[in-house]
């Protein structure tokens, strides 16, 4: 029997991912009764977080050593630009929100923390790094995308259905299946201090994800109280 790497990584991340599912934010959008103006700020970080994303997949491109690897990362950039995000263009058309203003989205401090850990990570190591940095989001997506999906009433839910049904659909089960066997096929023969490193990456991304869902829980951008001659001028 094979020693898959995924099979190691999901001994430390399973307790991580767990705790998504009992997160009221993601408990919410799978029992239907998540507030829509909290939805309304995940979705408008999220498409942000997801253009920075796209970067990393560009880069997974650009350091790819063979063709099938810059294919699967052109890929998943494409499958990115024109599906996913086309979901949150979606969302914020039923919300009013023009695809400018959806773009034109300020970054909050969790959002501009994780994105900025991932392109570092990546920027820094090989390919391999790079497919540590996106492996949590897309692995994890898929996790959540089917176990909400078996949720009853989630997947028909009027508003927050078509969320499930695209995290939980075969097309995103395949791009997160490929995220897995990247980093199966590049974990082996790799010496332990370097399989060490790459799933500290996993670790961390994966905190990162339950931060996300938290800063969307609490509407967070900047946590920062001001102040201006000791009167506060704006709470948060
Ligand atoms: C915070 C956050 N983490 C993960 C995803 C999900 N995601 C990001 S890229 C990708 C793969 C292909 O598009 C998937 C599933 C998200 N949307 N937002």
């Amino acid at each position: 029997m094979t020693n898959l790497f995924t099979d190691r990584l999901w001994n430390r991340i399973e307790p991580i991912w767990k705790s998504y599912l009992e997160h009221p934010f993601v408990k919410g959008l799978g029992e239907g009764w998540l507030e829509k103006d909290k939805f309304k700020h995940y979705m408008k970080q999220d498409y942000v977080y997801l253009i920075e994303y796209c970067r990393l997949f560009a880069l997974g491109s650009a350091k790819a050593q063979d063709l099938k690897t810059m294919t699967k990362f052109a890929k998943l950039l494409h499958g990115t630009l024109d599906m996913e995000m086309e979901l949150h263009r979606q969302y914020a058309a039923r919300f009013g929100i023009s695809h400018d203003e959806l773009e034109a989205t300020e970054a909050g401090a969790t959002t501009t923390a994780y994105t900025s850990y991932m392109l570092n990570i990546a920027q820094l190591g090989g390919i391999e790094n790079v497919v540590a940095s996106v492996l949590a989001c897309a692995w994890s997506y898929s996790f959540i995308g089917k176990e909400l999906a078996s949720w009853p009433g989630a997947i028909d839910h009027e508003f927050y259905g078509e969320w499930v049904k695209m995290y939980s659909s075969d097309e995103f089960t395949e791009l997160a299946e490929d995220c897995m066997n990247l980093i199966n096929e590049m974990a082996e023969g790799k010496p332990e201090r370097e399989l060490a490193k790459l799933e500290e990456i996993v670790v961390k991304t994966s905190y990162f994800e339950y931060m996300f869902w938290d800063m969307a829980e609490k509407q967070e951008e900047w946590p920062v109280k001001l102040y201006t001659q000791s009167r506060l001028i704006k709470p948060m």
